[in-house]
């Protein structure tokens, strides 16, 4: 009987869960969608029970359509949406919507946070407490929902309430807890400075486990709804981005991921936490026990396309949309597209920016604007790769993984503003093949994660940088700098206005 794994790979728009044999090939996938809701400016909540459903109905698929046996099935692991707040009661039940990533009702909160802690909070935490981080969610809701809070007894981010669901056993594993900023990330406890200066006990803070660790059994109840064997064997799994990272083979310094999912992310390795980024990039514990990776975020990348498409081509089908920008050029014919639909947090944490077109002219057509949406989202990744650049990191390729990377004419978009060789992955699910790689891991298919990435990885196609376009985009670069101060007091000012329109 041939064994395989499930990486789960719970996402923003949807979930996607990959079948992975002991050989490291893809043999069914099955995804299902969930929807998110803004219920004010700034505010981003899913239902965690979404999740949970979305899981199962893509679990039961792959028995069902693609004829998976569970017997089959060794091992699950996760790859997870990072940050989000599923806060739990003595009997965990879940209190209230998750809070996500992308909510930026929080700024008091970060407020609140740097003025109680200043430098020493980076030094512990090795971050900013940014609006999108988990620490900000948890003060906002004891500050603003007393009620629920006095309820609560514990929280979990989002692909630990799934596994809590999965196995009935709670934990976190330390490479999305460090996206709490409540961790000693070099030490790998929870924080009892931050514990005391904002008086959450102990006993709030859930088990820590590595991304590798056996973490439960599938449980009784959930084998009955799903199908699954109770000997399937549940591992802890990772934060999205260090799973993806794993999953593009992002094992060395020399090589950077471009992530473009429903956020965008550039992530780099890193060896040691010696690097000392200040805060300005986050830094977070890796899926590899006692490794570490760096990287900053856009915060709304693939999101400003389908945004855009949602609103001006709902009809197109995604791919024929993305190459519609052929018809354009490089530049978009001097249309300039910042794409702080969400607010930003590398390199400007501002919840308040919002997103513009600048230089429309009469004579541009559909293709400029679409071009120029693809190229502002990876000019955003610029100003990340700007920060490394700053610090003196070397490196010489990218790989691309992530929605956006299905697009060829993307993918030579990011090589040559990057001006950079980007490499994709045969499949471009990379955070779905970290999670199997986890699970591959743990169940000791492989003696490491390092070892694991000899079979789960194959890359794909490579992309050049084109010197002529290089060049035009450079000129094109120095000009999208200077939109972020220029459109700072307009889009605030505006944002003050919604806010008062909306509670009028
Ligand atoms: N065919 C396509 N070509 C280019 N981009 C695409 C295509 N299909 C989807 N996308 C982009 O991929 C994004 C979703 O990426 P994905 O990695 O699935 O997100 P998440 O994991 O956050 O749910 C969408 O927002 C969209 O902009
Ligand atoms: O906030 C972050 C990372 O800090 C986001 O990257 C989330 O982890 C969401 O990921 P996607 O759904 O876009 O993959």
């Amino acid at each position: 009987m041939a064994q395989v794994v499930l990486g789960v790979d719970l996402g923003t728009s949807s979930v996607k869960v990959s079948a992975v044999d002991r050989e490291g090939h893809i043999v069914a996938q099955q995804s299902f969608d969930y929807p998110l809701t803004q219920p004010h400016p700034g505010w981003s909540e899913q239902n965690p029970e979404d999740w949970v459903n979305g899981t199962t109905v893509a679990i039961v698929n792959l028995i069902l359509k693609d004829g998976l046996k569970p017997a089959e099935i060794a091992g699950i692991s996760y790859s997870g949406q990072m940050h989000g707040l599923v806060l739990l009661d003595d009997k965990n039940q879940v209190l209230r919507p998750a809070i996500l990533w992308n909510d930026t009702r929080t700024t008091p909160q970060t407020k609140e946070i740097s003025e109680k802690m200043s430098e020493k909070f980076v030094a512990i935490t090795r971050n900013h407490a940014l609006e999108g981080f988990t620490l900000p969610k948890i003060l906002w809701v004891k500050e603003n929902e007393p009620e629920i809070f006095k309820q609560a007894a514990t929280f979990l981010l989002p692909k630990d309430y799934l596994r809590y669901r999965m196995t009935g056993k709670l934990a976190m594993d330390y490479s999305d807890a460090a996206g709490t900023v409540a961790l000693d990330v070099v030490h790998k406890t929870w924080s009892k400075d931050v514990q005391e200066a904002f008086d959450l006990p102990a006993s709030f803070f859930p088990e820590l486990i590595e991304s590798i660790s056996f973490a439960g059994n599938i449980s009784d109840s959930y084998a009955t709804f799903s199908g699954l064997s109770t000997a399937t064997k549940v591992f802890g799994g990772a934060a999205d981005n260090a799973a993806g990272a794993i999953g593009a083979g992002l094992l060395q310094s020399n090589m950077v991921m471009s992530s473009i999912g429903t956020s965008g992310v550039v992530a780099k390795f890193e060896n040691t936490a010696d690097v000392d980024y200040r805060g300005d990039i986050h830094f977070f514990n890796h899926a590899i026990p006692n490794k570490f990776y760096s990287m900053g975020v856009t915060l709304a990348a693939g999101d400003a396309n389908s945004w855009f498409k949602s609103v001006f081509g709902q009809n197109v089908p995604f791919g024929e949309w993305v190459s519609e920008a052929a018809d354009s050029a490089e530049g978009a014919n001097g249309l300039i597209f910042t794409p702080y639909i969400s607010g930003e947090r590398t390199p400007y944490p501002d919840a308040d920016i919002r997103a513009s077109f600048t230089g429309i002219d009469r004579t541009h057509t559909r293709s400029d604007f679409i071009r120029a949406v693809l190229e502002g989202i990876v000019f955003s990744f610029k100003d990340i790769m700007a920060i490394y650049d700053r610090e003196g990191a070397d490196f010489d390729t990218v790989v691309a993984i992530g929605g956006g990377a299905k697009s060829p004419l993307w993918l030579q978009i990011q090589a040559d503003i990057f001006n950079k060789k980007v490499i994709t992955l045969a499949n471009e699910q990379g955070p779905g093949i970290g999670a199997a790689m986890l699970a591959a891991t743990g169940l000791g298919w492989s003696d490491s994660v390092q070892d694991a990435a000899k079979d789960f990885i194959s890359f794909g196609t490579t992309y050049e940088p084109n010197p002529v376009a290089v060049a035009k985009y450079k000129q094109i670069y120095t000009i999208y700098k200077k939109v972020y101060a220029a459109t700072t007091e307009i889009s605030h000012d505006l944002m003050a206005y919604r806010r008062q329109t909306k509670s009028n």
